[in-house]
């Protein structure tokens, strides 16, 4: 099933994403050493203790030594100092893959930086939690869910078939794309839905003081579901705003006029376009379910796990 796919891999971050992907490489045996570095002495002790690789250090530039896998897995506005600290040591013909959230900002950081006899390959994986740190990470995280590569013009087809190949055997599906067509992308479904989180539970917690603490009292599903998403990690979440700033402030514009429809519709008793609306919507819901994408359902990730 699974087999050895890279001698070294070197792992630059240890929390949520990095420590998920270092359990499967455990879990699958696809790789010999697992060089594991992270900024903080504690979260690296943690990373030990919980047995993630087979070598750590707080130094990037230690790590990277004669890795043939380098995944970057730290908050995108730290991507341009890690590529400073990684690129004079890194081995020729070596891969370097990154899994933030934004494209565009992370290629202007790192690239630049790339010698020239490396394979620089953008990527993000499509799944994740609220949660962060080495302790939050699991095993199967990306089972069925997509990674996207946003390669560079020019990027070697070989490094990306092997690229390809961890994460497939990840359970991953991949996509390619453009960066800026996946940072519109991500604006809309993904950094938009956390925004609109963080302020709507703002919001209540503004009126806490009015209401005597109603709102967690009588908080619904619904509320609920937004106070996950606002539980997100503070520190990941204001760099993706800060990095994707020009898709999101247009998906905030389209949004927020759209929202206005909607006042305006409540305030005129327009009943049939809101119903046309929330006819509309429900329709999108179904079809993500039926395309087998629904998380809560027990078929996810079947397809992917069928290969
Ligand atoms: N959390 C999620 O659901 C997903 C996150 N991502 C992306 O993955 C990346 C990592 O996110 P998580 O693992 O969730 O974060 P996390 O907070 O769990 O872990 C971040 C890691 O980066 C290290 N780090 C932080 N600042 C650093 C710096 N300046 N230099 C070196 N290392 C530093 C931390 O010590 C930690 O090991 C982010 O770019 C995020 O956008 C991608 C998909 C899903
Ligand atoms: O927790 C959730 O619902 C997420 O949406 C996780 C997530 C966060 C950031 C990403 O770039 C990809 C996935």
């Amino acid at each position: 099933m699974s087999e050895i796919l890279f001698d070294r891999i070197a792992l630059i971050g240890i929390g949520l994403i990095g420590s998920s992907i270092a359990r499967d490489i455990k879990k699958f045996g696809l790789a010999r050493e697992v060089v594991i570095s992270t900024r903080s002495a504690e979260t690296l002790n943690r990373a030990e203790e919980l047995e993630l690789g087979t070598a750590y250090t707080t130094s990037a530039a230690e790590a990277v030594k004669n890795a043939d896998l380098v995944i970057v897995s730290v908050p995108v506005g730290a991507s341009e100092a890690v590529a400073q600290q990684i690129a004079p040591h890194l081995k020729a013909g070596a891969i370097v893959t990154d899994v933030g959230s934004t494209k565009a900002s992370v290629i202007a950081q790192m690239a630049p930086h790339m010698p020239e006899n490396v394979h620089f390959i953008p990527g993000h994986p499509l799944a994740g939690t609220e949660k962060s740190g080495p302790d939050a990470g699991f095993s199967g995280l990306f089972k069925g869910r997509w990674c996207i590569f946003t390669p560079l013009p020019g990027t070697d087809r070989a490094a990306l078939e092997r690229l390809s190949s961890f994460w497939k055997a990840l359970g991953s599906m991949i996509d390619e794309m453009d960066p800026q067509h996946h940072d519109k992308v991500l604006a809309i479904v993904s950094h938009l839905p956390h925004i609109i989180a963080y302020n709507i539970v703002g919001t209540a917690d503004d009126l806490e003081a009015v209401t005597e603490s109603e709102v967690i009292k009588y908080s619904a599903s619904g509320f609920r579901d937004f106070t996950r998403l606002a539980a997100s990690d503070p520190t990941m979440w204001r760099d993706v705003c800060l990095h994707n700033k020009d898709a999101i402030l247009e998906m905030l514009a389209r949004f927020s006029e759209d929202l206005a429809y909607l006042q305006r519709a409540i305030r005129w008793g327009e009943g049939d376009k809101l119903f046309e609306l929330f006819s509309r919507t429900r329709t999108i819901r179904r079809s993500i379910v039926q395309a087998g994408q629904d998380v809560d359902s027990p078929d996810f990730g079947r397809h992917a796990l069928d290969k």
